[in-house]
């Protein structure tokens, strides 16, 4: 079930137009993610949500009541959407202490002191800040006053939450703590979470949908396996994975009864049920899909390698073939390669086609029971 709808939402600043026409439907419970580049519109739609920003034209449905309507008129206030907001800076209050920070809004909704403590030692817990009740902000690391804000969300039991890049002002190893921190609340809430990031890892490792935006359109939403995997478009493949993916251009033809694809002086079996025709095709391989062979084979590249980046757990290879540029991922801490000639192959079930509009050619799904025609 639907908790959160946007019907053809528009929303227009002066003249910019930063959605052209939006349709979404978040399902109960679900950690959604926002994902795009800067100015793509993700702050705006999280706005419109939150009622913070009023849609020039649409309607916005949350828990299955209009909130937002250009046709009747309606707009219900953002304090009467029941919704919990963390924004970049966690807004805490810095002249009350964290007690104060986390019970304020359940005091104004006049809840009986009893629910209000339980729920501060609760939510105190959860996020593993017990004992600092009474501290100031100020007296908190960045990280703990992040959790403050967390635990105030935990206390507050909105069935929907909002979180506009919530740890961008947080160093590495603190994204990386509260991403864990954050998951867990949502798994022990249950509450709809619709998360703004431009980060793709963020994204990748929440999410159990992930919207991908540019200048205020869609352009995929899917499981973090298919925006990774199966990307929609050329723009989804750039956008999402660290390196990036590898993007060539070589031409489709037939060999026989078999399809192959021309790529400098090599070809490379594809999948016959490549739904496009024959001819120049843009192609598309993960760093991490490339192998390195030792000898040359029939369906091997010469490559040169360039530059070789250990990471720890993993080694980045910038090669070289023929003049182009390729980036190959290696799952182990690599350092022999450097200078030498080496030979990469294209796993034919790793390749990406796309069309010349920039969509993903689709593969023709097999016929079942095909095998058993015969
Ligand atoms: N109050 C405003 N007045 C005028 N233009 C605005 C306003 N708010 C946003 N915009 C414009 O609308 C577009 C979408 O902005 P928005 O903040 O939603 O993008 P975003 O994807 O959240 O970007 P970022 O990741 O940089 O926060 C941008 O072009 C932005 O400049």
């Amino acid at each position: 079930m639907s908790e959160i709808t946007l019907r053809n939402i528009t929303k227009s600043y002066g003249s910019h137009l930063a959605l052209p026409s939006l349709d979404l439907d978040i399902p109960k419970g679900s950690f959604v993610t926002l994902l795009g580049p800067s100015g793509c519109g993700k702050t705006t739609t999280l706005r419109v949500i939150a009622g913070l920003e009023q849609a020039t034209t649409g309607e916005v449905v949350l828990g299955g009541k209009t909130v937002y309507s250009s046709g009747t008129g309606v707009f219900v206030p953002p304090e009467r959407r029941g919704l919990g907001f963390i924004f970049q800076s966690y807004a805490l209050w810095p002249n009350m202490k964290v007690d104060r920070n986390i019970t304020l809004a359940l005091s104004e909704a006049k809840q009986p002191k009893q629910v209000i403590e339980d729920r501060l030692t609760e939510a105190l817990a959860k996020v593993q800040l017990t004992g600092l009740a009474d501290r100031y902000p100020s007296e908190l690391s960045g990280g703990q006053q992040q959790r403050v804000a967390v635990a105030r969300l935990i206390a507050a039991r909105n069935s929907i939450l909002l979180m506009d890049e919530p740890l961008s002002n947080l160093d590495a190893k603190l994204r990386t703590e509260m991403r864990t921190e954050l998951k867990r609340m949502h798994r022990e809430l249950q509450a709809t979470t619709v998360y703004v990031t431009h980060d793709q890892v963020e994204a990748l490792t929440m999410s159990d949908i992930v919207v991908v935006m540019k200048d205020g359109v869609i352009q995929q939403q899917g499981s973090p396996y298919e925006i990774y995997h199966n990307p929609a478009n050329l723009f989804v493949a750039e956008f999402i994975g660290d390196p990036r993916i590898n993007l060539f251009e070589g031409i489709l033809s037939m060999n026989g009864s078999d399809r192959i694809l021309r790529f400098e002086d090599s070809t490379i079996p594809v999948p016959a049920r490549l739904q496009c025709g024959d001819g120049p095709v843009t192609f598309a391989i993960r760093p991490e899909n490339i192998t390195i062979v030792e000898r040359q084979g029939p369906f091997s590249l010469p490559a040169e390698v360039d530059i070789v980046q250990p990471t720890g757990s993993q080694t980045i290879i910038s090669l070289s073939v023929k003049g182009q540029r390729v980036t190959v991922l290696i799952p182990r801490f690599e350092t022999s390669l450097s200078r030498k000639n080496i030979w990469i192959e294209f796993p034919a079930d790793q390749l990406t086609f796309f069309d010349k509009a920039g969509n993903r050619v689709p593969l023709q799904q097999p016929v079942l029971g095909a095998s058993h025609a015969a």
